[in-house]
């Protein structure tokens, strides 16, 4: 499902200005990433994809139909939010946060547990977990179950707000590689937010890079946007100018991923659901240190091992 923001604005009741004239078409089956500083109206954005901010400008359209038309109960039921800090509920077991949107969506109780424990196996939890509560749990699995949860009524779009935000940085790594194998094998359209670029690259098939009031700075592949920053914001953003981006590929789980020098994730190569497969040809830059920076994703001929 494509989702469409077309001259999309919001004003908050006290005046403030969070996000103003936003376009943007999200293609469906993909990882579309909103990444930028604190307060540049990245959550004000992906909550008015479900309705829980009401815009007070122009339109949001999912496959062609305006969500100003949907009940917002109805479309929230339809659409998997996942929040930071995973925002379940304490006092239910983690088998009945999941089944939480199928039993108001009316399933029968049983048959939305045993889909739950089907999901605890998607998303890499051991079914023992089912009879715990949320404080019983790692950080990392909390937001395993919020993710398990935000899939539990088979949604065709998922929206993620910092979802991996609170974890630390080894769990949130193999998060964010099963967010990968998720939407591989789920073929969701995915909105993700974050501020971390690293993140913004490794997960984006597209991705958006937001300043003050939603304005967009950038939008592309990660390659794109490495291969060629629109501005000094965006290369200082994405680190560009820092010589920071000597990139490298590795192997995750069957995907070719993107590594900068100090070993981060920087982006991905194919295996996308769109079966997008980047081929831009890597620009690779001696430094006046010596180090070697690239403006892009390395040539085949790059490929590290
Ligand atoms: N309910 C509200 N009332 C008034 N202003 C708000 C409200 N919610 C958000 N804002 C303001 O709107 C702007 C955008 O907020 P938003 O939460 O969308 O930013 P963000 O990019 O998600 O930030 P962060 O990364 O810190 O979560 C900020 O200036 C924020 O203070």
């Amino acid at each position: 499902m494509s989702i469409e923001f077309r001259g999309v604005s919001k004003r908050f009741a006290d005046g403030t200005l969070a996000v103003e004239d936003f376009s943007l078409v999200v293609p469906s089956r993909s990882i579309t990433v909103l990444v930028g500083s604190s307060g540049c109206g990245k959550t004000t954005l992906l909550r008015m994809i479900n309705r829980m901010v009401e815009p007070t400008a122009g339109s949001i359209l999912i496959d062609d139909a305006d969500i100003s038309e949907e009940s917002p109960v109805a479309l929230r039921r339809r659409i998997g939010y996942v929040m930071q800090n995973s925002g379940l509920l304490p006092h239910r077991k983690v088998i009945d946060n999941v089944a939480t949107v199928p039993l108001l969506n009316g399933v029968p109780k049983k048959q939305a547990q045993s889909a739950a424990l089907t999901l605890l196996d998607t998303v890499g939890l051991d079914r023992s977990l089912a009879d715990r509560y949320p404080s019983q749990l790692s950080g990392g699995q909390q937001q395993r179950v919020g993710v398990a949860r935000g899939l539990a009524a088979n949604p065709n779009i998922l929206l993620m707000d910092e979802p991996f935000g609170a974890v630390d940085p080894i769990v949130r790594a193999e998060l964010q590689t099963e967010t990968l194998r998720l939407q591989r094998e789920l073929d969701k359209t995915v909105v993700f937010v974050t501020h971390d670029i690293d993140e913004a690259f490794l997960l984006g098939d597209q991705v958006v890079i937001l300043q003050k009031g939603g304005r967009i700075a950038q939008q592309g592949s990660p390659a794109e946007i490495l291969a060629a920053p629109a501005d000094d914001f965006v290369a200082e953003f994405v680190g560009a100018d820092r010589g920071r981006r000597v990139l490298s590929i590795q192997q995750v789980d069957g995907v070719d991923i993107l590594v900068d020098g100090d070993g981060r994730p920087a982006g991905r190569l194919g295996g996308s659901a769109t079966g997008r497969r980047i081929t831009e040809t890597a620009r690779i830059d001696e430094t006046k240190a010596g180090a070697r920076t690239a403006s892009g994703a390395p040539a085949q001929g790059e490929r590290a091992s």
